[in-house]
């Protein structure tokens, strides 16, 4: 189109538009926007590939779809809407998951251009690592709310999508989750594990108990349980919220400190009538029976999902009512438990989903952005193909879309683009095991998909179905992989090789994480240097508890502190400051100056210390939000 009138673009640009087969990933909503910007330039020989079916939910900002394609697939009904722009391009259009082995280093090869309209870090790192290995030029992109981002990628001109570390979404520690939660959040999560725990992947992250249905037997986990007693929802709910509690309860030091006990429903509970929530808003938060009925229902409908599946496993997904049931009523039935405010169905979905609305504005902004690159990369003018982003607010000079000053260098450490690409692995070799080195670390973490692994010349793990290691159940160490050992490890399909070196460290207790991976030996350094700090932090803290509790308790009781309180607070009345001593007791600081305080021996001058400091901690600790990810 554009490129066919005359004087838009030059002859050689209206050329290589003419020529150029370029692929795009994704029809989601930059995706729409990019097909039809593409097709109106004047491109005429495009592919395009998604997984997914529309959603009611699309059509707010994905124009190319109505009503009617509702339940279509997303890259074919893509292709039908652009062709009534111009029926004279050749688009031809996919259903399929670019991950798939169909999908391969030939298929590529066959593009002069790669985009990428993706929304998951996993799909957008496997598509990098074909497009580098077939050395086609890759534009990434990705919007988050008014926020967005178009970056250009070529082998060994640009950075990789993984030459830089990407911010991991904020992580809550597992005995939180597991055993004291405090906020709604940790319900959430709690509930998550859960699902995946029931009907998914497995994982490191098991929530419910293990059982011992007689002494002489040995114990089952939650899920072969649920098998075996064909996921029935009474019997569920009972494990789940009266048996697992019942296990917490047990645990007298997991109360101390002043956390919430759990409260521990009667099984009385069990024989209530159904109490009916289909007609309630998704705004409004229903009482404990309503989401007792929604439990056992969300059991019952998963269970015959599962069924369909032919012994697969079920994958979580915010859009499935069922899904989000089983999380809504787990989350608010867990938070009565521990006394934690109960939330509606659409802020449980909202923060389960990691929703930020997408704004179809932003989108489009981009997707312009994207076809500009486009015709940069296409010339080979790579230098103009700096990143460039759009900013939810005007920077200085007033400006929303800013680009960098150039274009990035390749990191010549990436495990990915760089020539030797090494990695150092830290995990206790005594507790993972072969399959979770191979699901949870190679696959899950490094985004590869048919990984090969050797060590010493034996073959660990195979991607070739034939051949039968049988390794999966032992742990490294039981197969000599140990402190030290080098593991050969290579994705043919990605065409992608890493050498990992392990690094063994003994997990002491469930806070930790199960592994780490770091680039090279400093930043572990520099890891070990922060873990020690965190570590000094927490005794100085636990000091700190311990000498409050001591304080609260008769000498020290407020009313003898008003008068140093009262010349700061003097507004305050004696209920306030209780609470607001209570308060920052929570709050997690290094308090040096109490470290060899004796018990009863703290003055005033080092409470009003440590009530600064709180305050300094709390203006610091906003968490970082992981950008274009889910
Ligand atoms: N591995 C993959 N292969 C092919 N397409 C993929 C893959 N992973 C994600 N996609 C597609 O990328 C698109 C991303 O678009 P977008 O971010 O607008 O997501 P959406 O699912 O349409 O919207 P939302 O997540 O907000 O409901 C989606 O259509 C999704 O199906
Ligand atoms: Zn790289």
């Amino acid at each position: 189109m554009a490129a066919t009138i005359v004087g838009v673009f030059q002859p050689e640009m209206q050329n290589l538009i003419k020529d150029s087969k370029i692929l795009l990933v994704g029809a989601g909503g930059i995706g729409c926007e990019v097909l039809k910007n593409l097709v109106l330039t004047g491109f005429s020989d495009l592919e395009v590939i998604d997984l997914d079916t529309i959603e009611v939910s699309n059509l707010n900002r994905q124009f190319l779809f109505n009503k009617q394609s509702v339940g279509k697939a997303k890259s074919h009904v893509a292709r039908e809407s652009v062709l009534k722009f111009n029926p004279n391009v050749n688009i031809k259009s996919y259903l399929g998951n670019i991950m798939d082995q169909n999908y391969d280093a030939s298929f590529f090869s066959r593009f002069k251009l790669v985009i990428n309209a993706l929304d998951n870090k996993k799909a957008r790192a496997h598509v990098n690592r074909m497009c580098l290995s077939v050395d086609i030029p890759l534009i990434e992109s990705g919007t988050m709310g008014y926020s967005g981002q178009v970056e250009f990628i070529k082998k060994g001109v640009s950075l990789c999508y993984e030459c830089l570390p990407k911010p991991e979404p904020k992580s809550y520690p597992m005995c939180t989750i597991r055993n004291t939660p405090k906020e709604p959040i940790h319900c959430i999560i709690w509930a998550k594990f859960l699902f995946n725990q029931l009907f998914g992947e497995s994982s490191l992250d098991d929530v419910s108990m293990e059982v011992n249905e007689k002494d002489d037997l040995p114990k089952i986990s939650a899920r072969e349980w649920s098998i075996k007693n064909n996921y029935d929802p009474t019997k569920m709910f009972k494990k789940i919220f009266i048996d697992d509690i019942q296990y917490l309860l047990n645990m007298k030091d997991l109360f101390k400190n002043k956390r919430t006990e759990p409260i521990l429903m009667s099984e009385s509970i069990l024989k209530e009538d159904y109490a009916d929530y289909s007609h309630e808003s998704d705004l409004k938060i229903l009482d404990l029976f309503q989401y007792i009925s929604m439990f056992k229902d969300s059991i019952v409908k998963i269970k015959n999902k599962l069924d369909l599946t032919n012994g697969k496993n079920l994958v979580w997904d915010k859009d499935d009512d069922d899904f989000m049931n089983f999380i809504v009523s787990c989350t608010n039935l867990r938070s009565n438990i521990f006394g934690i405010p109960l939330k509606s169905h659409f802020d449980i979905k909202s923060m389960a989903g990691n929703i930020i609305p997408a704004i179809a504005t932003a989108n489009a902004i981009i997707a312009g952005q994207i076809v500009i690159h486009a015709l940069r990369a296409l010339s080979k003018n790579y230098e103009r193909c700096q990143s460039v982003f759009l900013r939810a607010k005007p920077n200085h000079k007033g400006a929303i879309l800013v680009k960098d000053k150039k274009l990035e260098s390749p990191n010549p450490n990436c495990f990915v683009c760089s020539v030797h690409g090494e990695l150092i692995l830290r995990l206790d070799t005594t507790r993972i095991t072969v399959r979770q080195l191979d699901e949870l670390i190679l696959k899950k973490k490094l985004n590869m998909v048919l990984p090969d692994v050797m060590a010493d010349n034996r073959i660990l793990i195979s991607s070739n179905e034939d051949d039968e290691l049988d390794l999966y159940s032992f742990s490294l160490n039981k197969i000599q992989v140990v402190h030290g050992s080098r593991l050969k490890v290579d994705d043919y399909f990605q065409n992608y090789s890493v050498i990992i070196m392990i690094h063994h460290k003994e997990k002491a207790t469930d806070e930790q994480p199960d592994f780490e991976i770091f680039n090279n030996m400093e930043d572990l350094r520099k890891r070990d240097e922060q873990l020690i700090a965190e570590e000094n932090a927490k005794i100085v803290q636990e000091t700190y508890d311990c000498v409050i509790e001591e304080f609260e308790k008769d000498d020290y009781r407020v009313d003898k502190v008003k008068p140093t309180y009262g010349s700061i607070r003097n507004e305050q009345t004696d209920t306030d400051m209780m609470e607001t001593i209570d308060s920052e007791h929570e709050v997690s600081d290094a308090k040096e100056s109490l470290t060899d305080s004796g018990d009863q021996e703290v003055s005033n001058e080092e409470i009003l210390a440590l009530k600064r400091k709180s305050g300094n901690e709390e203006e610091t600790s906003e968490p970082k939000k992981s950008r274009f990810d889910e």
